[in-house]
């Protein structure tokens, strides 16, 4: 994991201070999430790889359903994204599905990209009442946990409110969030989508953005002065459109959502603006469910620079071969900049 900077953990573009109340951890200095991710989307691009170890892909990887095949088809993935990709994205329930010995796995996975500089998104997408929440948050989310990740996804349905100790431990360890919140499964409808122009989902993304509240201003200072040109992805001399360029240095927040490639008409149904929104947005759906650059691109116009796009299967499928696997990483990675960026 990248620990630069000497910031008090948590703090983010502006300041922020720890929630009262909230547990005190060991006070290991680390830059905000919001800020790392920034610096390797801005380094790798916005192509977030899945770790998913199906049994199917084991099976076409030519390893055994065992804790020594998943560990194989894990290490894997981690050799070839560290890199080229901005984030890893492990799905725990498929690590869970090998009882102890595989969260023990996913442990040496976190830790293998903590060594690698590649920042990690635990996909565990919890959520439970407020005291048991705060365990939750204690094993994904705090310096002594074997568990900890620099990020990991959350679901709101007990409430935002509920999420509370998640949402301030990360804050206070210099983590992120991912909060549910159209998702790209097309049963999430009828819990999301509910409510009209005060749909469920509209909710969750105002409260996300509130939690993110620090970042309003200096986004806009930086939209109105201008920034130094991104020159990984815009080499000097690119004629790109300047809101581009400013939208993928904009500082974001470390409270992001989850928003499926799949919902485009749902965001337009519901009348989801999200021009100003200051978070990041993991965006699955790319790739396997369907969803190709352009589709990416098209459901983000407005917010390309905040997309972290998932892919797990649609690479994954390019494995064992570590070059193979590799290079269908950096095609992904190089359509969704074209797509994304311009
Ligand atoms: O809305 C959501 C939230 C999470 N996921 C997870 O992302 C990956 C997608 O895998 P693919 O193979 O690229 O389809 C998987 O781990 C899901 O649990 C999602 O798909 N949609």
């Amino acid at each position: 994991m990248a620990e630069q900077g000497t910031q008090r953990a948590g703090d983010d573009a502006a300041a922020s201070s720890p929630a009262a109340g909230a547990p005190q951890r060991s006070g290991v200095t680390r830059e905000a999430f919001g800020a790392r991710l920034r610096r390797a989307m801005v380094e790798h691009g916005p192509l977030c790889v899945g770790i998913d170890p199906h049994p199917g892909l084991l099976d076409a990887w030519g390893l055994p359903h065992t804790v020594a095949g998943l560990e194989k088809f894990s290490l894997t993935v981690v050799e070839a994204a560290a890199g080229h990709a901005a984030t890893l994205k492990p799905q725990v329930a498929l690590y869970e599905a090998f009882g102890s010995a595989g969260l023990a796995v996913l442990e040496r996975v976190l830790r293998d990209c903590r060594e690698a500089g590649v920042l990690t998104i635990a996909d565990a997408k919890r959520g439970d009442i407020g005291s048991t929440m705060a365990a939750y948050a204690t094993a994904w989310l705090s310096d002594d946990s074997p568990l900890a990740a620099d990020s990991v996804t959350l679901s709101p349905y007990l409430g935002f409110e509920s999420l509370r100790p998640a949402l301030d431990l990360a804050r206070q360890t210099g983590r992120g969030t991912f909060v549910l919140a159209l998702t790209s499964n097309p049963e999430g409808a009828s819990v999301q989508h509910v409510g009209g122009d005060e749909s469920v989902a509209k909710t969750i993304l105002r409260a996300v953005q509130e939690e993110n509240r620090h970042v309003t201003a200096a986004t806009r200072e930086n939209t109105e002065t201008g920034i130094t040109q991104n020159t990984a992805i815009n080499p000097p001399g690119t004629n790109c459109d300047r809101i581009v360029i400013n939208r993928i240095n904009a500082p974001l927040g470390s409270c992001g959502v989850v928003i499926g490639a799949t919902v485009s008409a749902a965001l337009s149904d519901l009348r989801i603006d999200l021009r100003n929104f200051n978070g990041p947005i993991l965006s699955p759906g790319y790739g396997a469910q369907g969803a190709d650059a352009n589709a990416v691109a098209g459901v983000f116009d407005q917010v390309s620079g905040n997309v972290l796009a998932n892919s797990s299967r649609g690479v994954l499928r390019h494995g064992p071969d570590l070059s193979a696997l590799r290079s269908a990483i950096q095609r992904s990675g190089d359509e969704l900049n074209t797509a994304l960026y311009g």
